[in-house]
Protein backbone atom coordinates (compact mmCIF):
# COMPACT_ATOMS: atom_id res chain seq x y z
CA UNK A 1 0.00 0.00 0.00
CA UNK A 2 1.05 3.31 -1.00
CA UNK A 3 1.50 6.41 1.68
CA UNK A 4 -1.31 9.00 2.10
CA UNK A 5 -2.76 11.29 4.28
CA UNK A 6 -6.81 11.83 3.97
CA UNK A 7 -8.84 14.57 5.58
CA UNK A 8 -13.04 15.13 4.54
CA UNK A 9 -14.62 17.65 6.20
CA UNK A 10 -17.96 17.82 4.92
CA UNK A 11 -20.67 16.62 7.42
CA UNK A 12 -23.24 14.30 6.06
CA UNK A 13 -26.68 14.72 7.37
CA UNK A 14 -28.26 11.21 5.87
CA UNK A 15 -32.13 10.19 5.56
CA UNK A 16 -35.67 11.34 6.07
CA UNK A 17 -36.47 14.47 7.23
CA UNK A 18 -33.04 15.57 7.32
CA UNK A 19 -33.65 19.08 4.70
CA UNK A 20 -34.05 20.65 8.22
CA UNK A 21 -30.77 20.06 8.93
CA UNK A 22 -29.97 22.90 6.73
CA UNK A 23 -31.39 25.26 10.05
CA UNK A 24 -28.64 24.44 12.09
CA UNK A 25 -25.71 24.30 9.48
CA UNK A 26 -26.62 27.62 8.49
CA UNK A 27 -26.14 31.08 10.33
CA UNK A 28 -29.86 32.89 10.94
CA UNK A 29 -28.04 36.25 9.86
CA UNK A 30 -26.50 34.15 6.22
CA UNK A 31 -27.36 36.01 3.18
CA UNK A 32 -27.78 32.31 1.43
CA UNK A 33 -27.51 32.31 -2.53
CA UNK A 34 -29.71 29.09 -3.34
CA UNK A 35 -28.68 27.53 -6.53
CA UNK A 36 -30.78 24.95 -8.62
CA UNK A 37 -31.46 23.75 -11.91
CA UNK A 38 -34.10 23.29 -14.17
CA UNK A 39 -37.46 22.92 -11.81
CA UNK A 40 -38.05 19.74 -10.62
CA UNK A 41 -36.98 20.54 -6.98
CA UNK A 42 -40.18 22.90 -6.89
CA UNK A 43 -42.50 19.97 -8.61
CA UNK A 44 -41.30 17.40 -6.09
CA UNK A 45 -41.63 19.41 -3.14
CA UNK A 46 -37.65 19.91 -2.00
CA UNK A 47 -37.63 23.68 -2.71
CA UNK A 48 -40.47 23.89 -0.06
CA UNK A 49 -38.46 21.84 2.13
CA UNK A 50 -35.69 24.48 1.97
CA UNK A 51 -37.16 26.92 2.08
CA UNK A 52 -38.95 25.90 5.23
CA UNK A 53 -35.53 24.83 7.12
CA UNK A 54 -33.78 28.48 5.65
CA UNK A 55 -37.12 30.70 7.61
CA UNK A 56 -35.87 34.14 8.04
CA UNK A 57 -32.91 34.59 6.34
CA UNK A 58 -32.08 35.94 3.22
CA UNK A 59 -32.19 34.23 0.29
CA UNK A 60 -31.13 34.90 -3.37
CA UNK A 61 -32.56 32.30 -5.59
CA UNK A 62 -30.63 31.67 -8.68
CA UNK A 63 -32.15 28.64 -11.17
CA UNK A 64 -31.22 27.27 -14.41
CA UNK A 65 -27.86 25.08 -14.20
CA UNK A 66 -27.87 22.86 -16.96
CA UNK A 67 -26.91 19.21 -17.34
CA UNK A 68 -22.67 19.71 -17.62
CA UNK A 69 -22.90 23.21 -15.74
CA UNK A 70 -21.68 25.89 -18.49
CA UNK A 71 -19.52 28.81 -17.30
CA UNK A 72 -21.55 31.21 -18.74
CA UNK A 73 -24.42 30.01 -16.82
CA UNK A 74 -22.31 29.84 -13.73
CA UNK A 75 -20.72 33.08 -14.32
CA UNK A 76 -24.38 34.95 -14.36
CA UNK A 77 -25.00 32.93 -11.00
CA UNK A 78 -21.07 35.20 -9.46
CA UNK A 79 -22.91 38.17 -10.71
CA UNK A 80 -26.11 37.76 -8.87
CA UNK A 81 -24.25 36.81 -6.02
CA UNK A 82 -22.01 39.92 -6.20
CA UNK A 83 -24.77 42.51 -6.51
CA UNK A 84 -26.32 40.51 -3.56
CA UNK A 85 -23.29 40.59 -1.06
CA UNK A 86 -24.07 36.77 -0.57
CA UNK A 87 -21.99 34.86 2.12
CA UNK A 88 -23.18 31.38 1.29
CA UNK A 89 -23.96 28.98 -1.63
CA UNK A 90 -26.77 26.16 -0.86
CA UNK A 91 -26.51 24.16 -3.81
CA UNK A 92 -29.34 21.70 -4.56
CA UNK A 93 -29.65 19.07 -7.23
CA UNK A 94 -27.29 16.74 -8.67
CA UNK A 95 -23.32 16.91 -9.81
CA UNK A 96 -24.25 19.86 -12.22
CA UNK A 97 -25.38 21.85 -9.84
CA UNK A 98 -23.33 20.77 -6.60
CA UNK A 99 -20.14 20.70 -9.37
CA UNK A 100 -21.37 24.91 -10.40
CA UNK A 101 -21.84 25.85 -6.89
CA UNK A 102 -18.27 25.08 -5.86
CA UNK A 103 -16.93 27.26 -8.80
CA UNK A 104 -19.69 29.86 -8.11
CA UNK A 105 -18.52 29.64 -4.48
CA UNK A 106 -14.76 29.75 -5.59
CA UNK A 107 -15.39 32.68 -7.88
CA UNK A 108 -17.22 35.04 -5.28
CA UNK A 109 -13.96 34.63 -3.24
CA UNK A 110 -11.67 34.83 -6.34
CA UNK A 111 -9.15 38.44 -6.27
CA UNK A 112 -11.66 40.46 -9.12
CA UNK A 113 -8.18 41.44 -11.13
CA UNK A 114 -7.93 37.11 -11.43
CA UNK A 115 -10.05 36.10 -14.78
CA UNK A 116 -12.08 33.05 -13.04
CA UNK A 117 -12.10 30.50 -16.26
CA UNK A 118 -8.41 30.03 -14.64
CA UNK A 119 -9.98 28.16 -12.05
CA UNK A 120 -11.12 25.14 -14.23
CA UNK A 121 -8.19 23.36 -14.70
CA UNK A 122 -6.19 24.45 -11.30
CA UNK A 123 -4.86 27.23 -13.37
CA UNK A 124 -4.92 29.85 -10.59
CA UNK A 125 -4.40 29.02 -6.85
CA UNK A 126 -7.15 28.98 -4.98
CA UNK A 127 -7.14 30.31 -1.28
CA UNK A 128 -10.61 30.27 -0.40
CA UNK A 129 -14.58 30.30 -1.21
CA UNK A 130 -17.38 30.77 0.44
CA UNK A 131 -18.91 28.02 2.64
CA UNK A 132 -21.09 25.54 0.36
CA UNK A 133 -23.69 23.99 1.80
CA UNK A 134 -25.67 21.04 -0.70
CA UNK A 135 -28.55 19.00 -0.58
CA UNK A 136 -28.73 15.96 -3.01
CA UNK A 137 -31.12 15.28 -5.08
CA UNK A 138 -29.33 12.72 -7.72
CA UNK A 139 -26.99 10.00 -6.35
CA UNK A 140 -23.98 10.21 -8.96
CA UNK A 141 -21.35 11.94 -8.50
CA UNK A 142 -20.02 12.22 -4.69
CA UNK A 143 -19.84 15.78 -5.17
CA UNK A 144 -21.84 16.31 -2.35
CA UNK A 145 -18.36 15.41 -0.11
CA UNK A 146 -15.56 16.24 -2.23
CA UNK A 147 -13.15 18.46 -3.09
CA UNK A 148 -13.69 18.67 -7.29
CA UNK A 149 -16.00 20.31 -9.92
CA UNK A 150 -16.35 19.38 -13.44
CA UNK A 151 -17.30 22.71 -15.59
CA UNK A 152 -17.82 23.22 -19.09
CA UNK A 153 -17.36 25.76 -21.77
CA UNK A 154 -19.41 24.71 -24.78
CA UNK A 155 -17.77 27.94 -27.09
CA UNK A 156 -14.45 26.02 -26.75
CA UNK A 157 -15.32 22.67 -26.55
CA UNK A 158 -13.92 22.26 -22.89
CA UNK A 159 -15.34 20.23 -19.95
CA UNK A 160 -12.40 20.25 -17.13
CA UNK A 161 -12.40 19.30 -13.88
CA UNK A 162 -10.86 21.28 -10.80
CA UNK A 163 -9.93 20.46 -7.33
CA UNK A 164 -9.18 22.27 -4.61
CA UNK A 165 -9.77 21.94 -0.27
CA UNK A 166 -11.07 25.24 -0.62
CA UNK A 167 -14.67 24.08 -2.02
CA UNK A 168 -14.90 21.00 0.22
CA UNK A 169 -18.85 21.30 0.95
CA UNK A 170 -19.39 22.58 4.97
CA UNK A 171 -22.06 19.58 4.90
CA UNK A 172 -24.43 17.99 2.24
CA UNK A 173 -27.83 16.24 3.36
CA UNK A 174 -28.55 13.08 1.70
CA UNK A 175 -32.11 12.34 1.68
CA UNK A 176 -33.27 9.32 -0.08
CA UNK A 177 -36.98 9.69 -0.60
CA UNK A 178 -35.81 12.93 -2.95
CA UNK A 179 -35.10 10.59 -5.47
CA UNK A 180 -38.72 9.41 -5.75
CA UNK A 181 -38.94 11.85 -8.63
CA UNK A 182 -35.87 10.64 -10.68
CA UNK A 183 -36.05 9.72 -14.06
CA UNK A 184 -35.29 6.10 -14.88
CA UNK A 185 -32.04 7.43 -17.34
CA UNK A 186 -31.54 9.77 -14.30
CA UNK A 187 -31.54 6.35 -12.43
CA UNK A 188 -29.81 3.87 -14.40
CA UNK A 189 -26.78 6.72 -15.11
CA UNK A 190 -26.52 7.51 -11.21
CA UNK A 191 -26.51 3.91 -11.01
CA UNK A 192 -23.41 3.30 -13.73
CA UNK A 193 -21.71 6.80 -12.43
CA UNK A 194 -20.89 5.12 -8.97
CA UNK A 195 -20.22 2.03 -10.67
CA UNK A 196 -17.62 3.59 -12.86
CA UNK A 197 -16.10 6.06 -9.89
CA UNK A 198 -15.25 2.72 -8.02
CA UNK A 199 -13.96 0.95 -10.96
CA UNK A 200 -11.54 3.67 -11.86
CA UNK A 201 -9.79 3.46 -8.48
CA UNK A 202 -9.86 -0.62 -8.42
CA UNK A 203 -9.66 -1.90 -11.52
CA UNK A 204 -6.04 -1.28 -11.97
CA UNK A 205 -3.04 -3.78 -9.99
CA UNK A 206 -2.72 -5.39 -7.24
CA UNK A 207 -1.65 -2.91 -4.52
CA UNK A 208 -1.67 -4.54 -1.42
CA UNK A 209 -4.78 -2.51 -0.15
CA UNK A 210 -7.25 -4.93 1.20
CA UNK A 211 -9.55 -2.83 2.67
CA UNK A 212 -9.67 -0.42 0.14
CA UNK A 213 -10.40 -2.98 -2.04
CA UNK A 214 -13.28 -4.68 0.16
CA UNK A 215 -14.73 -1.50 0.11
CA UNK A 216 -14.72 -1.05 -3.27
CA UNK A 217 -16.31 -4.76 -3.78
CA UNK A 218 -18.82 -3.89 -1.39
CA UNK A 219 -19.79 -0.67 -3.19
CA UNK A 220 -20.19 -2.65 -6.54
CA UNK A 221 -21.82 -5.40 -4.71
CA UNK A 222 -24.31 -3.42 -3.34
CA UNK A 223 -24.87 -0.99 -6.55
CA UNK A 224 -25.41 -4.76 -8.38
CA UNK A 225 -27.98 -5.51 -5.76
CA UNK A 226 -30.17 -2.95 -5.72
CA UNK A 227 -30.50 -2.13 -9.48
CA UNK A 228 -33.43 -4.34 -9.96
CA UNK A 229 -34.84 -3.45 -6.70
CA UNK A 230 -35.07 0.30 -8.12
CA UNK A 231 -36.40 -1.24 -11.50
CA UNK A 232 -38.91 -3.07 -9.83
CA UNK A 233 -40.25 -0.73 -7.15
CA UNK A 234 -39.10 3.31 -7.20
CA UNK A 235 -39.63 4.14 -4.28
CA UNK A 236 -38.04 1.50 -1.94
CA UNK A 237 -37.02 3.63 0.36
CA UNK A 238 -33.70 0.78 1.75
CA UNK A 239 -32.61 0.59 -2.69
CA UNK A 240 -32.59 3.88 -2.60
CA UNK A 241 -30.72 4.85 0.55
CA UNK A 242 -28.50 2.26 -0.60
CA UNK A 243 -27.60 4.00 -3.68
CA UNK A 244 -26.90 7.20 -1.90
CA UNK A 245 -24.54 5.81 0.20
CA UNK A 246 -22.94 3.76 -2.35
CA UNK A 247 -22.32 7.04 -4.73
CA UNK A 248 -21.48 8.71 -1.98
CA UNK A 249 -18.70 6.73 -1.12
CA UNK A 250 -17.69 5.61 -4.07
CA UNK A 251 -16.24 9.25 -4.40
CA UNK A 252 -15.48 10.51 -0.88
CA UNK A 253 -12.15 9.59 -0.56
CA UNK A 254 -11.60 6.39 1.19
CA UNK A 255 -11.22 3.34 -2.16
CA UNK A 256 -7.90 5.62 -3.19
CA UNK A 257 -6.02 5.61 -0.88
CA UNK A 258 -2.84 3.57 -1.15
CA UNK A 259 -4.22 2.17 -4.72
CA UNK A 260 -3.24 3.13 -8.12
CA UNK A 261 -6.07 5.13 -10.08
CA UNK A 262 -7.16 4.79 -13.55
CA UNK A 263 -9.04 7.43 -14.81
CA UNK A 264 -9.02 7.16 -18.05
CA UNK A 265 -12.64 5.94 -19.01
CA UNK A 266 -13.26 9.30 -17.16
CA UNK A 267 -10.99 11.28 -19.60
CA UNK A 268 -12.52 9.58 -23.02
CA UNK A 269 -15.96 10.52 -21.47
CA UNK A 270 -15.34 14.15 -20.75
CA UNK A 271 -14.38 14.51 -24.49
CA UNK A 272 -17.37 12.04 -26.09
CA UNK A 273 -19.64 14.58 -23.72
CA UNK A 274 -18.02 17.84 -25.40
CA UNK A 275 -18.45 16.32 -28.71
CA UNK A 276 -21.76 14.49 -28.88
CA UNK A 277 -23.41 15.97 -25.75
CA UNK A 278 -23.46 12.38 -24.04
CA UNK A 279 -24.84 12.13 -20.22
CA UNK A 280 -21.89 11.62 -18.24
CA UNK A 281 -22.14 8.07 -17.50
CA UNK A 282 -23.83 7.16 -20.85
CA UNK A 283 -19.61 8.18 -21.93
CA UNK A 284 -18.79 6.06 -19.32
CA UNK A 285 -21.05 2.87 -20.25
CA UNK A 286 -19.27 3.05 -23.67
CA UNK A 287 -15.87 3.80 -22.21
CA UNK A 288 -15.29 1.45 -19.82
CA UNK A 289 -15.66 -1.83 -21.06
CA UNK A 290 -13.83 -1.10 -24.28
CA UNK A 291 -10.81 -0.07 -21.92
CA UNK A 292 -10.62 -3.34 -19.68
CA UNK A 293 -10.65 -5.22 -22.97
CA UNK A 294 -7.85 -2.86 -24.48
CA UNK A 295 -5.82 -3.25 -21.18
CA UNK A 296 -6.60 -6.77 -20.60
CA UNK A 297 -3.15 -8.04 -19.92
CA UNK A 298 -1.97 -5.05 -17.49
CA UNK A 299 -5.74 -5.27 -15.51
CA UNK A 300 -5.81 -9.27 -15.62
CA UNK A 301 -5.15 -9.74 -11.91
CA UNK A 302 -6.97 -7.23 -10.49
CA UNK A 303 -10.35 -8.12 -13.12
CA UNK A 304 -10.13 -11.73 -11.73
CA UNK A 305 -10.27 -10.43 -8.33
CA UNK A 306 -13.39 -8.82 -9.42
CA UNK A 307 -14.84 -11.41 -11.28
CA UNK A 308 -14.78 -13.47 -8.53
CA UNK A 309 -15.65 -11.45 -5.70
CA UNK A 310 -18.88 -9.14 -6.97
CA UNK A 311 -20.22 -11.59 -10.04
CA UNK A 312 -19.10 -14.84 -8.29
CA UNK A 313 -17.42 -16.57 -11.20
CA UNK A 314 -15.20 -19.56 -11.54
CA UNK A 315 -12.49 -20.36 -14.12
CA UNK A 316 -9.06 -19.32 -14.40
CA UNK A 317 -7.60 -16.01 -13.95
CA UNK A 318 -8.31 -15.39 -17.92
CA UNK A 319 -11.89 -17.04 -18.20
CA UNK A 320 -13.24 -15.05 -15.29
CA UNK A 321 -11.66 -11.79 -16.34
CA UNK A 322 -13.14 -11.92 -19.42
CA UNK A 323 -16.65 -12.75 -17.89
CA UNK A 324 -16.48 -9.95 -15.45
CA UNK A 325 -16.08 -7.53 -18.40
CA UNK A 326 -19.11 -9.55 -20.32
CA UNK A 327 -21.10 -9.22 -16.98
CA UNK A 328 -20.52 -5.15 -16.39
CA UNK A 329 -21.20 -4.65 -19.85
CA UNK A 330 -24.49 -5.98 -19.49
CA UNK A 331 -25.11 -4.31 -15.99
CA UNK A 332 -24.60 -1.37 -18.15
CA UNK A 333 -27.27 -2.51 -20.32
CA UNK A 334 -29.60 -3.56 -18.01
CA UNK A 335 -29.42 -0.34 -16.67
CA UNK A 336 -30.75 1.41 -19.44
CA UNK A 337 -27.52 2.64 -20.57
CA UNK A 338 -25.93 1.32 -23.91
CA UNK A 339 -22.62 0.09 -24.26
CA UNK A 340 -21.70 0.86 -27.59
CA UNK A 341 -22.06 4.38 -29.72
CA UNK A 342 -23.88 3.20 -32.04
CA UNK A 343 -26.96 2.92 -29.02
CA UNK A 344 -26.40 6.60 -29.00
CA UNK A 345 -27.17 7.13 -32.94
CA UNK A 346 -23.31 7.56 -33.58
CA UNK A 347 -22.33 5.68 -36.18
CA UNK A 348 -19.34 7.51 -37.79
CA UNK A 349 -17.63 6.01 -35.23
CA UNK A 350 -14.44 6.73 -36.72
CA UNK A 351 -15.01 10.48 -36.56
CA UNK A 352 -15.93 9.81 -33.07
CA UNK A 353 -12.49 7.95 -32.32
CA UNK A 354 -10.35 10.49 -33.91
CA UNK A 355 -12.41 13.86 -32.26
CA UNK A 356 -11.57 12.09 -29.05
CA UNK A 357 -8.24 11.63 -29.91
CA UNK A 358 -7.50 15.00 -30.99
CA UNK A 359 -9.16 16.40 -28.20
CA UNK A 360 -7.01 14.90 -25.62
CA UNK A 361 -4.13 16.04 -27.39
CA UNK A 362 -5.48 19.82 -27.04
CA UNK A 363 -6.41 19.10 -23.45
CA UNK A 364 -2.64 17.61 -22.89
CA UNK A 365 -4.12 14.44 -21.60
CA UNK A 366 -0.87 12.58 -22.88
CA UNK A 367 -0.52 9.80 -20.78
CA UNK A 368 -3.31 8.35 -19.10
CA UNK A 369 -4.08 4.68 -17.04
CA UNK A 370 -2.80 3.66 -13.59
CA UNK A 371 0.56 3.09 -15.66
CA UNK A 372 0.54 6.82 -17.51
CA UNK A 373 1.05 4.10 -20.76
CA UNK A 374 -2.46 4.84 -22.31
CA UNK A 375 -1.97 7.27 -24.79
CA UNK A 376 -4.58 9.84 -27.15
CA UNK A 377 -4.19 6.96 -29.80
CA UNK A 378 -5.12 4.31 -27.47
CA UNK A 379 -7.87 6.49 -26.73
CA UNK A 380 -8.85 6.25 -30.26
CA UNK A 381 -8.22 2.78 -30.68
CA UNK A 382 -10.67 2.19 -27.52
CA UNK A 383 -13.18 4.17 -28.93
CA UNK A 384 -13.03 2.85 -32.08
CA UNK A 385 -13.49 -0.69 -30.78
CA UNK A 386 -16.62 0.52 -28.58
CA UNK A 387 -18.61 1.21 -32.16
N1 LIG B 1 -17.62 16.43 -8.67
C1 LIG B 1 -17.40 15.18 -8.97
O1 LIG B 1 -16.67 14.48 -8.25
C2 LIG B 1 -18.02 14.59 -10.19
C3 LIG B 1 -17.90 13.20 -10.42
C4 LIG B 1 -18.50 12.67 -11.55
C5 LIG B 1 -19.20 13.48 -12.43
N2 LIG B 1 -19.31 14.82 -12.20
C6 LIG B 1 -20.04 15.71 -13.11
O2 LIG B 1 -21.39 15.83 -12.65
C7 LIG B 1 -22.27 16.06 -13.77
C8 LIG B 1 -23.37 15.01 -13.82
O3 LIG B 1 -24.11 15.05 -12.63
P1 LIG B 1 -25.33 14.03 -12.36
O4 LIG B 1 -25.04 12.74 -13.01
O5 LIG B 1 -25.58 14.06 -10.91
O6 LIG B 1 -26.53 14.64 -13.17
P2 LIG B 1 -27.04 16.15 -13.31
O7 LIG B 1 -26.79 16.91 -12.07
O8 LIG B 1 -26.49 16.67 -14.59
O9 LIG B 1 -28.63 15.96 -13.43
C9 LIG B 1 -29.19 15.27 -14.53
C10 LIG B 1 -30.66 15.61 -14.65
O10 LIG B 1 -31.39 15.08 -13.57
C11 LIG B 1 -32.31 16.04 -13.08
N3 LIG B 1 -32.58 15.77 -11.66
C12 LIG B 1 -31.69 15.83 -10.64
N4 LIG B 1 -32.28 15.44 -9.48
C13 LIG B 1 -33.58 15.14 -9.77
C14 LIG B 1 -34.67 14.65 -9.01
N5 LIG B 1 -34.55 14.34 -7.70
N6 LIG B 1 -35.85 14.44 -9.64
C15 LIG B 1 -35.97 14.69 -10.97
N7 LIG B 1 -34.96 15.13 -11.76
C16 LIG B 1 -33.77 15.35 -11.16
C17 LIG B 1 -31.59 17.36 -13.33
O11 LIG B 1 -32.48 18.44 -13.37
C18 LIG B 1 -30.93 17.11 -14.67
O12 LIG B 1 -31.79 17.38 -15.75
C19 LIG B 1 -21.38 16.01 -15.01
O13 LIG B 1 -20.99 17.30 -15.39
C20 LIG B 1 -20.18 15.21 -14.53
O14 LIG B 1 -19.02 15.43 -15.29
C21 LIG B 1 -18.75 15.37 -11.08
Amino acid sequence: MKNFSFHNPTRLHFGRGQIAQLDSEIGKDARVLLVYGGGSIKRNGVHAQVMAALGQRTVVEFAGIEANPEFDTLMRAVALGKENGVDWVLGVGGGSVLDGSKFIAAALALDPAVDPWLIVGNKTPLHAALPIGCVLTLPATGSEANFTGVITRRETQDKLSFKNAAVYPRFSVLDPTVIDSLPARQLGNGLVDAFVHTTEQYLTYPAEARVQDRLAEGILSTLVEVAPLLRQNQGDYDAQANLMWAANQAMFGLVPLGQPLDWASHAIGHELTVLYGLDHAQTLAIALPSLLRYKFDAKRAKLAQYGRRVWQLNGDDDEVANAAIEATRRFFESAGLPTRLSGYGIDDVAAAAAGVEAQLIRHQRLKLGEHGDITPADCRAIVLAAG
